[in-house]
């Protein structure tokens, strides 16, 4: 029986879409994100900060005002209209439902107009349950805990088989599962099973994912209608974004502690060099 496949930094590189001079910001692909609260502000800069970095042509942020305000204090290049876009990510930085606050009025809104619009889905932290009612390409990306949650189960069972656990998960919603943790491993869901391994032990800091699910929404707007046409290239995606984001980590930790942020600003030189090793076409 073999195992996964290895996704290494040569896979991903193949996936970064180089804008051509025919480019414009709409046709490079449009990022919709619906992240943070009152109570998790940073979640929100910390994605918008990662997607940008990754390269997209713009990114429609739509939150509560709070975190509307540190969003655009730190990157007033995000548009905070709504708009047509190719992908959306949603869900980091917001209220589980069930888990205290519950979901408002207007985050019902954003991601019932999310859902409907058939466009490509990046599921984090507080959107993880509409899995289960998504019927657009989907990828979700939590942690033990949060695939413990979603399955019913004790996050030590998950701990103890990750890969068998986001199967389990892949199968039961039919959507692509990025489980995070020190190896992470994606299944696809037409089944495909990878692991990226190129973060170092320092990645493990709060508002990390936060940035994963950044630059994973980043790959999928570039990618918007390729993972349309075909949903199982979300799970390639998942796992490229994966090895971007530890290969930055790597370049902000140099062996040593790093901020998230840190890690943000080596994401231009990691694709810069990532593209620079592909083959000429
Ligand atoms: N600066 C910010 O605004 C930050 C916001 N964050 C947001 O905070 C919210 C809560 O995230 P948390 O993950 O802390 O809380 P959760 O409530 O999702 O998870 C907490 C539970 O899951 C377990 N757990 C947490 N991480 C785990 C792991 N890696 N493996 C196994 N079990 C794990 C914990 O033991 C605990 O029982 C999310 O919406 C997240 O996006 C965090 O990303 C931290 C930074
Ligand atoms: N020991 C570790 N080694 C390498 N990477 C890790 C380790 N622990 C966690 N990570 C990575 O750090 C990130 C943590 O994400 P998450 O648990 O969602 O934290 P947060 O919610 O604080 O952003 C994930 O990308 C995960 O793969």
């Amino acid at each position: 029986m073999t195992g996964p496949t290895q996704f290494l930094p040569d896979d991903a590189a193949e996936l970064i879409a180089v804008p051509g001079e025919n480019d414009d910001k709409y046709r490079r692909g449009v990022l919709g994100v619906v992240t943070g609260s009152a109570q998790y502000p940073g979640a929100a800069v910390l994605g918008v900060e990662a997607a940008l970095r990754t390269g997209v042509g713009m990114v429609r942020y739509l939150g509560p005002a709070r975190a509307s305000d540190f969003v655009l204090q730190r990157r007033p290049e995000a548009v905070t209209e709504s708009g047509r876009v190719q992908a959306w990510l949603l869900g980091s930085g917001m209220p589980v439902p069930g888990q205290g606050a519950d979901r408002d009025a207007a985050t019902r809104d954003r991601f019932h107009h999310a859902l409907e619009s058939g466009r490509p889905l990046v599921l984090d932290a507080g959107a993880l349950d509409l899995a289960a009612s998504s019927t657009a390409p989907t990828v979700i990306t939590p942690h033990a805990g949060e695939l413990a949650r979603l399955m019913g189960v004790e996050a030590d069972a998950v701990r103890a088989d990750p890969l068998g656990s986001a199967r389990r998960a892949a199968e039961r919603f039919g959507v692509s599962v990025l489980l995070k943790g020190h190896t992470t491993h994606v299944v696809g869901a037409t089944g495909e099973e990878l692991v990226a391994r190129t973060a170092p032990a320092w990645l493990a800091t709060a508002g990390a994912g936060d940035a994963l699910a950044g630059i994973l929404g980043a790959l999928v707007a570039t990618h918007g209608d390729a993972v349309v046409d075909e949903p199982a290239l979300l799970g390639r995606l998942a796992a490229a974004a994966a090895v971007i984001h530890g290969l930055a980590a790597q370049r902000a930790s140099a062996g040593g502690p790093f901020t998230v942020l840190d890690l943000c600003r080596e994401l231009g030189p990691t694709i810069a060099q990532l593209v620079s090793t592909r083959p000429p076409v």
